[in-house]
């Protein structure tokens, strides 16, 4: 209950417009209340009575149509204005929502990402929302129009006749029951539906990404076996939920049509004694139509109040994720040097491993730094401490002498450009994601930076050149071709510390040495920083970290270590001597 009162605290700003919705349907409810009302009276008044004369039959007649129409156009715009309603207000509702909880996403720490798939964070924004929305749009108001019209017809059925609404009275809890049963099934039957499409549709997304894999393996056999069986499951489900309707569907309206016998013979018999009209009996059979739409939407709201309640649950509890607090807003907004200092720095993701050891370390403008070590040693996260994506739990990292946690994190994120293995390019064109979609950066400048990193002319020789589409995160442009993308975006604004995390994939030659050239020009006058797996790019480093198991094991040019013969000289080794 706690989370619908939380939900409908974002219907609040619209109260107006829920008023305007309930206004709307008490006066549905009344004109749906009244045709049945008007045939009855046509009939007892003019049809069936043979006291008046023709011509005062006829036109009474005439005034009953002309009602009629008046209350079915009545309807007609009641309804739509209730449906423009309720359709405005949870669609309103749930943009706020939406806007909300992305908003939240953006400020949550990396480490929330590193434990959430990032499917079930899509699910949340866009699907779980969509439910919510249907929470708005046909709960909230239409449950007032249906328990007003439930009240309504029985109010009209007593007053038409008490003794035969007493008389049929068994019907309404066998329609009830019917329906409830029907409900009860049809749920089971479509949730086992929802529960496999889902299954489906993960499958999809999981087997489709690692297409290259299936197909290195040649496991497309193996591949479309396991896709049968969930393809199989989702159709026997939908098969039992076809059973359930062919059975249910029918049943409920033999119930409802024998309901309709009942209350003929019942209504004949009070007729023949003359205690009864046939418009008195027209109405009922009319009343008891209307008394079915409500009980069928009634048992349908049951699940979408339960959907909801378990979206709003998943919604919330993304809600309340603590957002990142990392620095201070009023912090240091500059870099103005770059050096980069680690003071016995421990870090771990997870409580129960270390990953990176008591590590001091400095990073300075002007010299060329790489930081080695064999796979999982911790190079990239000394890059993600630097940035501020993961906060460490003992020592001091500094910038320029000023602790990282005293700056304002977007104002260091911007001076610092961390070049990740794997860069991430989004949709639009190419010259898009290099000026990052700052329309007022001229192109010229846009190709001054691409030409700095010695990647203009590969772009120039692409059909479209800067217009070139970027399709899904950078399909169809190397991991080292993007790496130089990246590079000349950071330069382009201007960053001070270039961190650039070597891509593992296979570069060829002349894109390695295109980044070797770009990181040797900058390191001049920047801090720049290498993080290497192939010594062949860090030969030529001035100062070069070496990282084992977490902890900074040895640092100096490439001769001094070699002499050392230490961690360095056999990971050199091992590359090289064969
Ligand atoms: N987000 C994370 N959550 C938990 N553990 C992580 C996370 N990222 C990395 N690790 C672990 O931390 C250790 C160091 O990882 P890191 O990526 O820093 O290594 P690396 O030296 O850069 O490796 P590589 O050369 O393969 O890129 C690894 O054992 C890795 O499994």
């Amino acid at each position: 209950m706690n989370l619908i009162m939380r939900l409908l605290k974002y219907a609040k700003p619209y109260k107006f417009w829920f008023i305007l919705a309930i206004v709307v349907v008490i006066s549905l409810t009344f004109v749906t209340l009244l045709p049945p009302q008007i045939v009855r009276s046509a009939v007892n008044n003019y049809i069936t009575n043979e006291n008046l004369s023709t011509q005062e039959r006829f036109s009474g007649i005439f005034k009953m149509a002309v009602y009629f129409l008046l209350s079915t156009t009545a309807i007609f715009v009641l309804e739509y204005v209730s449906i423009i309603i309720t359709t405005f207000l949870g669609g309103k509702i749930v943009y706020d929502i939406r806007k909300d909880l992305y908003r939240h996403v953006l400020r949550l720490p990396m480490s929330f990402f590193d434990n959430h798939p990032s499917g079930q964070i899509t699910t949340r924004i866009a699907n779980d929302t969509q439910n919510v929305m249907e929470f708005f749009t046909s709960v909230v108001t239409s449950v007032f129009n249906d328990v007003f019209l439930l009240t309504g017809v029985i109010i009209m059925m007593l007053k038409v006749s008490k003794s035969l609404f007493v008389n049929i009275s068994f019907v309404f809890p066998v329609l009830i029951v019917a329906m409830l049963l029907f409900r009860y099934f049809d749920l089971k039957a479509y949730r086992a539906v929802r529960t496999n499409i889902s299954k489906v549709n993960a499958y999809l997304a999981e087997h489709i990404a690692g297409m290259p894999v299936v197909k290195l393996f040649n496991a497309e056999d193996f591949e479309r076996r396991e896709f049968d069986k969930v393809n199989k499951s989702l159709y026997d489900a939908r098969i039992k939920q076809m059973y359930v309707f062919a059975v249910f569907r029918p049943t409920v309206s033999t119930l409802y049509r024998l309901a309709i016998a009942a209350i003929i013979w019942m209504g004949a018999k009070y007729i023949i004694a003359k205690t009864l009209n046939f418009g008195d009996l027209y109405a009922f059979v009319a009343y008891l139509e209307l008394f079915m739409k409500p009980l069928e939407d009634l048992s349908e709201k049951y699940d979408v109040i339960q959907n909801t309640t378990a979206s709003a649950e998943k919604i919330f509890t993304l809600m309340d994720e603590n957002e990142e607090h990392f620095g201070k807003e009023d912090g240091k907004k500059v870099i103005e040097k770059g050096v980069v200092e680690f003071k016995n720095v421990w870090f771990r993701y997870t409580k129960d491993r270390w990953i990176l050891k008591d590590i001091n370390l400095k990073f300075e403008p002007g010299k060329l730094i790489a930081v080695v070590g064999e796979t999982g040693a911790g190079k990239t996260s000394i890059m993600n401490l630097v940035n501020g994506m993961y906060r460490i739990q003992k020592g001091e990292i500094l910038i320029d002498g000023v602790n990282l946690e005293n700056y304002n994190i977007h104002c260091l994120r911007k001076n610092i450009s961390a070049v990740p293995q794997d860069v991430v390019l989004f949709s639009g064109t190419l010259l898009d994601n290099v000026r990052l979609f700052h329309d007022e950066i001229s192109e010229e400048k846009v190709i001054d930076a691409l030409k700095g990193v010695y990647v203009w002319d590969l772009i120039e020789r692409l059909p479209e050149g800067l217009n070139t589409k970027i399709i899904e995160r950078g399909k169809g442009i190397s991991a080292g071709e993007r790496q130089l993308i990246a590079l000349a975006r950071s330069v382009l604004f201007d960053a001070k510390i270039f961190i650039l995390d070597e891509a593992t994939s296979n570069i060829d030659v002349q894109t390695e040495e295109r980044i070797q050239k770009a990181v040797r020009e900058l390191s001049q006058k920047k801090t720049v920083v290498m993080i290497a797996h192939r010594l062949a790019t860090v030969v030529s480093a001035d100062v070069i970290y070496v990282v084992h198991n977490g902890e900074l094991v040895e640092s100096g040019t490439h001769e001094e270590l070699m002499k050392k013969k230490g961690v360095y000289y056999k990971l050199y080794e091992v590359q090289f001597v064969k």
